[in-house]
């Protein structure tokens, strides 16, 4: 299809949601049952509707997530259409009055649905914002604020493919090793050179099955929805018409917590050299994952390359390519996901096996990134035996770190840094985390909270008094 049939179709898509939602909105009006939660659900979905009036053009990548909240709505309405239905029959009534339960179980459900399709509200916004402006101005992301910086002012910027070139002087450096798993990162300053701030620009390619969109569209809507300390700071974003697709980050000139683990660093890392740097370089992460998850985000690409060090040697969040939000199915902690993805090495063995990912799926990788910082060792390394290394076989660190019963083996804990005060029993309540995180079973697994809560007890066990 080209642009303009893409274009036609997507407004096609719109004006068939908003349709959709006017007739919610008239039936809730003569519900017979659940006159409550019917004009709740009818109150929520005309939010939805006033956002998308207000959208003069769309852009091609929006049909993605309008398909995802045409079927949501579809169900609201089936749902309030059956609170109109008469009972006529006796039967019908007592069947009516047994199944209320279940009624507002899937209410609940709809409505966690439309919460879900509300977070792509900043989305849509960032678009229609960047219509009215011509793409020159900026705009603040809405959603949950966890917390900020002082020097944050929260403006994410629509950019021109043009001024993204100039940025990063026609793609001239790139970052560090540069790629990430489908896409290229490079350095660059906004505005450019000499002035302006260091920023990274990640230029996304393909991503597998799942596609450059779904990918595009998980990152922005978890950025502009999600702010944290923690969690890798977006300042721009470019969706052209041509199918480029690029986010500028602040710079983190202090690499990856990968980098850093395996010495590449160089001697002046703090990383590298002491206990304490690294357990803060594994508490923030910590603390962004467990806000991602309470938001309903499951990261499932975590792992050291995805942990960026800031000039201040912050620790940050970055990678979200591969997020998905949480379905809000109650009781099910764990949902089906078109295409397992995460790096080899870090993957949970239960999500590998059943296709079924959760806030646990996260839990396990970050008990990988916790083993490498008290090993200083890679998520999967040669067994030996060839001089390339990979035509041996590779064995993870999870296999190889862990004995029998799960326990952290003495003889691999990191010799580079310097003892500390109090550092063994520091150290032996993050090898406690790291074993249970790594627990083959999700379910007793602890989760990102108590992880934190452990990482803030070890932190406080080796502050000097
Ligand atoms: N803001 C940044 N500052 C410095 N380096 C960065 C920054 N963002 C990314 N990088 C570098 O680029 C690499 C890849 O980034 P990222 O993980 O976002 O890409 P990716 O693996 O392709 O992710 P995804 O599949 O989620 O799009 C990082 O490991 C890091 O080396």
């Amino acid at each position: 299809m080209d642009g303009v049939g893409q274009a036609a179709a997507v407004a096609q898509l719109v004006a068939y949601v908003v349709k959709l939602i006017f007739t919610i909105v008239g039936l809730a009006e003569t519900a017979r049952r659940n006159k409550l939660e019917c004009k709740e659900l009818a109150r929520r979905v005309s939010v939805i509707g006033e956002v998308l009036q207000r959208l003069k053009q769309q852009e091609p990548w929006v049909a993605a997530p309008l398909a995802g909240l045409r079927d949501a709505l579809l169900e609201a309405h089936g749902l309030v259409d059956g609170c109109c239905q008469k009972s006529q029959r006796k039967r019908d009534r007592v069947r009516a009055l047994v199944g209320a339960d279940r009624h507002a179980e899937r209410f609940r459900e709809v409505n966690c649905r439309i919460d879900r399709q509300l977070n792509l509200i900043p989305l849509l916004s960032h678009i229609s914002i960047k219509q009215t402006i011509a793409g020159s101005g900026g705009s603040k992301p809405t959603g949950t604020v966890a917390s900020s910086s002082d020097d944050d002012d929260g403006v994410v910027k629509k950019l021109t493919w043009a001024e993204i070139t100039a940025a990063t002087d026609n793609w001239a450096a790139v970052v560090g090793v540069g790629r990430g798993s489908s896409s290229t990162v490079y350095r660059g300053r906004m505005p450019p050179a000499p002035d302006g701030r260091d920023v990274a620009v990640k230029r996304l390619g393909k991503h597998g099955r799942r596609g450059m969109d779904d990918a595009f569209v998980a990152e922005f809507e978890v950025l502009c929805s999600v702010r944290h300390d923690h969690v890798v700071r977006l300042v721009g974003w470019c969706a052209d018409a041509g199918e480029r697709r690029a986010f500028v980050y602040d710079h983190a000139s202090n690499g990856t917590l990968r980098d850093h683990l395996r010495g590449g660093a160089g001697a002046s890392s703090p990383v590298s050299a002491t206990w304490r740097a690294r357990l803060e370089a594994l508490l923030g992460p910590a603390r962004a994952l467990d806000h991602l998850h309470r938001r309903g985000v499951i990261h499932r690409d975590v792992s050291s390359s995805s942990i960026l060090l800031d000039a201040r040697w912050a620790p940050r969040l970055a990678g979200f390519g591969a997020a998905v939000f949480r379905a809000c199915t109650a009781g099910h902690e764990r949902q089906a996901v078109s295409e397992v993805v995460g790096a080899h090495g870090y993957l949970d063995p239960e999500y590998l096996s059943t296709g079924l990912v959760g806030p646990a799926s996260d839990v396990y990788s970050y008990g990988v990134v916790m083993l490498e910082a008290l090993t200083g060792r890679p998520p999967v390394e040669a067994t030996g035996g060839s001089s390339s290394g990979w035509d041996s076989d590779p064995v993870t660190l999870v296999e190889s770190a862990l004995d029998d019963h799960g326990k952290l083996r003495v003889d691999v804990l990191d010799a580079r840094p310097a003892p500390e005060k109090k550092m063994t029993e520091a150290l032996e309540l993050v090898a406690y985390t790291a074993e249970r995180c790594l627990w083959p079973t999700a379910e007793v697994r602890p989760d990102m909270s108590g992880v934190v809560a452990n990482l803030e007890k070890a932190l406080g066990m080796m502050t000097p008094r």
